[in-house]
């Protein structure tokens, strides 16, 4: 009888195991389906409706690109296409919704709070723009992205710059061939969406605008206008130039964007870019009028970008100059100046300087501003530099910015740390996984590709 008794209890006792380790499984199914929704994988907030958005991949493409396209044929080839059945389209949205097609797998809790801890020793002030951010991430999937570039596949031979471009001084220099050793291995499409790589900037904005806060708003905007720069320090190869045509799309719902290039103009180089966030679109046409000045090149940005929050306000802003230094001797350089006012269409506008690095220097990449009202006068003071952080300070301190220095200023944007497998190319953490051929990519593309 006892025997039996306590028989019986032994089952009971492994009923009970099994039962909390079923409950554990349904746990853990159920977090996996609420971070899938909360990336907008099924969310119809984030999704756009087919409608919408072949109407933006036609509509909106066309009418920002200024430029018209240097084959009239391929132009033709390229507009009865697109005159076809729509039902020929390769769907991006259909791609797109699949989770299993998302570039990169669903990363596990535990290995994301791992990441968290390695930034332990930050400063307060860090810390706490860091949480922001974790905040306005935490929202959206965890993808596991890769953190280094496949080796190269043999060793490269070093070509002198000089020995190749001697010959085309004062000429354009979109139209001189180098060789691949000078090419990094992302093309222009792609290095478009870089500028996107601190877009939790625009999602806090989208917050902040939405709880009435309209200087916090262009604040982030700011500073946002500002971090897409980062990306360029230490970097010395030229992206690849794609084809006429030849489009870019990324979808990323770890970071809660989806990101759409295209070339639209060969000679001069044009390319249209839209993207799309939580609550906030940005779009573009990136064009470098190039300058030759035999020892530095000088490239000026055209066209104007623009911010769309969904709640009607609107940021217009062009790009500042950049210089590209030590063409034929010492170490190549770029350094951005000039000045960016970025146009408000509601209650701030704010102007920012990009101090030109001198050769005496000592603090280079320097960039400071200040946000206006309507009157013209001003309520924020920023500053900090283009590869490093952003910090504001309420009030005008534009007269004296030494006082605006970062122990009584408030951090707006830091730069993430570089990765530990750097290479001659320099690409950020956020570079090496803009191309990254993953499994549930691959079966997209083309056969034969
Ligand atoms: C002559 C070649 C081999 C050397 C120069 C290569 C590097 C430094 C050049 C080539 C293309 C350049 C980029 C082209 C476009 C832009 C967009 C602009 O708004 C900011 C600068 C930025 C991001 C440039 C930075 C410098 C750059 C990366």
């Amino acid at each position: 009888m006892l025997s039996e008794f306590s028989e019986i209890q032994g089952q009971l006792k492994v009923l009970c195991e099994e039962r909390s380790i079923l409950l554990d499984t349904l746990r853990q199914l159920e977090a996996a389906n609420i971070e899938a929704e909360s990336s907008g994988i099924h969310d119809g907030d984030y999704q756009l409706s087919k409608h919408e958005y072949s109407g933006i991949g036609r509509g909106k493409y066309s009418e920002g690109s200024t430029t018209e396209s240097s084959g009239d044929i391929e132009k033709q080839e390229l507009e009865d296409v697109s005159d076809e059945d729509e039902t020929s389209f390769h769907d991006t949205k259909e791609h797109f919704t699949e989770p299993a097609v998302i570039c990169g797998s669903v990363r596990g809790a535990a290995d994301h709070a791992d990441n968290q801890k390695e930034n332990e020793n930050q400063l307060d002030d860090v810390e706490r723009m860091h949480g922001d951010k974790e905040d306005c991430y935490s929202r959206y999937a965890q993808i596991e992205r890769r953190k280094k570039l496949p080796d190269p596949v043999e060793k490269e031979k070093g070509v002198s710059l000089w020995s190749m471009i001697k010959d085309n001084v004062g000429k354009d220099l979109t139209r001189v061939c180098l060789p691949v050793y000078f090419n990094e291995p992302i093309s222009s499409l792609q290095k478009c969406f870089e500028d996107l790589e601190y877009s939790y900037l625009l999602d806090r904005a989208y917050k902040y605008g939405k709880e009435g806060n309209s200087l916090q708003r262009i604040l982030n905007v700011a500073a946002f206008a500002v971090s897409g720069y980062a990306s360029s320090e230490g970097r010395h190869c030229k992206p690849f130039n794609p084809l006429l045509g030849e489009t870019y799309e990324a979808d990323f719902p770890d970071k809660g964007v989806r990101f759409f290039s295209e070339k639209v103009s060969h000679h001069p180089t044009l390319i249209a870019c839209h993207c799309e966030g939580n609550g906030w679109k940005f779009w573009g046409d990136s064009n470098l009028r190039t300058k030759f000045w035999g020892r530095s090149i000088q490239l000026d940005p055209v066209g104007v970008l623009t911010l769309e929050f969904d709640d009607g306000e609107i940021f217009q802003w062009s790009k500042v100059t950049t210089t590209i230094y030590n063409i034929i001797l010492g170490k190549l350089y770029c350094d951005h100046h000039g000045l960016m006012h970025i146009h408000g269409n509601r209650d701030y506008s704010c102007k920012l300087k990009f101090k030109e690095q001198s050769i005496l220097d000592r603090t280079p990449h320097q960039v400071h501003g200040s946000v206006e009202d309507l009157s013209g006068k001003k309520v924020a003071t920023l500053t900090g530099k283009w590869d490093d952080s952003m910090y504001y300070i309420s009030g005008d301190f534009s007269g004296k910015l030494k006082d605006c220095n970062p122990s009584n200023a408030s951090l707006l944007w830091k730069r993430d740390k570089p990765p530990s497998n750097l290479t001659r190319y320099n690409l950020t953490s956020f570079a090496i996984t803009l191309n990254e051929l993953t499994p549930g990519l691959q079966r997209c593309l083309i056969p034969g590709i």
